[in-house]
């Protein structure tokens, strides 16, 4: 049974709607975002943003950095205001599902209910579905798939090699949006909609179809040679990644191959993934200097794209810190 479970005092009045099953959203409370009060510190807060919103041709409206963003810098940290547990649109008649999320948007205390309305959303079904369908994240929280809407974030534009990342924190449900290359003022801040290892075609036609533009990023408006040339580099990447799931037999040459495809590619927030390979590899094969070098780059760049609470980072800072007593250095010495 789909009910909507609407919070005006959550997040320091900014509340919350979230649409799903009692049992689901007794769990969701258990969480520090509802239950400790001091989880939420300095989420929702920007004093002086990084950025300023304007009307760009051609894109609606998008973000501005008004000054120079360093790589790792924090541009966003909030919660949402509106979650819909995926389940709820397959369960519910279209009609059901329509009076929910309104009551859902409704039941917002009023300046949220008015950053909600301010949302762009691309015309197809109901203005209020139409908001969410547009600017809704997918994330999961207890093996449920839930859709959700962060106002704030949902200006940031896509491109398809971004200078920000982003992830989400399901103790405090809040979502971080960090720059991953350096910004200089006047550049748009941008994420991406999609998985970046896409080829050319399916991009354009995943933005297309979903979110209703004609994607012109740098990437997908290159000349046909050099567009070829990306797809091929992302085809290899794919291959690597693949063969390096097995990668306590892969030479580091192959993970080394796999940083430089990905810096060529622009792909800055997945090239933690290489490091990592090459930060096991070395240590496996006793490379002592070598592991914590690669460690240290793929914490700095996980951090942007998991998150601090993902498992693979508690064990990158282990192998950064003493690789020696990490369980591939000792499977070395057996
Ligand atoms: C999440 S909203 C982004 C903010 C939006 N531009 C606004 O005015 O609020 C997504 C919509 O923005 C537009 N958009 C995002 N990225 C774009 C891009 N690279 N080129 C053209 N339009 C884009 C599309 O209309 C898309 O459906």
């Amino acid at each position: 049974m789909f009910c909507v479970f609407s919070s005006y005092g959550f997040a320091d009045g900014r509340g919350i709607s979230i649409l799903t099953t009692p049992d689901r959203v007794e769990s969701l409370q258990q969480l520090p975002a509802f239950s400790d009060d001091d989880a939420l510190s300095g989420i929702n807060e920007q004093v002086s943003p990084p950025f300023e919103e304007t009307e760009l041709p051609g894109r609606g409206r998008g973000l501005i950095a008004n000054k120079t963003l360093h790589r790792g810098d924090r541009i966003f940290a909030h919660t949402p205001i509106l979650m819909l547990d995926g389940e709820s649109f397959g369960d519910l008649e279209k009609k059901q599902w329509l009076e929910l999320e309104h009551t859902a948007a409704n039941n917002l205390p009023p300046k949220t209910k008015k950053m909600f309305s301010a949302l762009y959303g691309r015309p197809m079904t109901d203005p209020v579905s139409d908001r969410i369908d547009t600017n809704a994240f997918e994330l999961e929280l207890d093996e449920v798939v839930y859709y959700a809407v962060f106002p704030e974030i949902a200006r940031l534009n896509h491109d398809c090699r971004p200078n920000a990342a982003y992830f989400f924190d399901k103790q405090t449900l809040t979502h971080y949006v960090h720059a991953i290359t350096d910004i200089t003022p006047g550049t748009e801040i941008t994420i991406t909609y999609i998985d970046p290892h896409m080829p050319l075609q399916k991009r354009l036609k995943k933005l297309s179809s979903l979110w209703g533009f004609n994607c012109s990023c740098s990437l997908c408006s290159l000349h046909s040679e050099l567009s070829r040339a990306s797809d091929e580099r992302l085809g290899q990447i794919k291959r690597i990644n693949d063969r390096l799931e097995d990668w306590e037999t892969a030479p580091l040459e192959m993970a080394q191959t796999l940083i430089s495809l990905y810096e060529q590619e622009r792909l800055h927030a997945p090239r933690s993934s290489a490091y990592w390979y090459a930060a096991l590899i070395s240590c496996m094969q006793g490379l002592y200097w070598e592991t914590i070098r690669y460690a240290r780059v793929a914490i700095e760049l996980g951090l942007l794209d998991y998150g601090f609470r993902d498992e693979s980072f508690q064990r990158m800072t282990q192998l950064a810190e003493e690789p020696a007593k990490d369980a591939c250095w000792l499977a070395r010495l057996k």
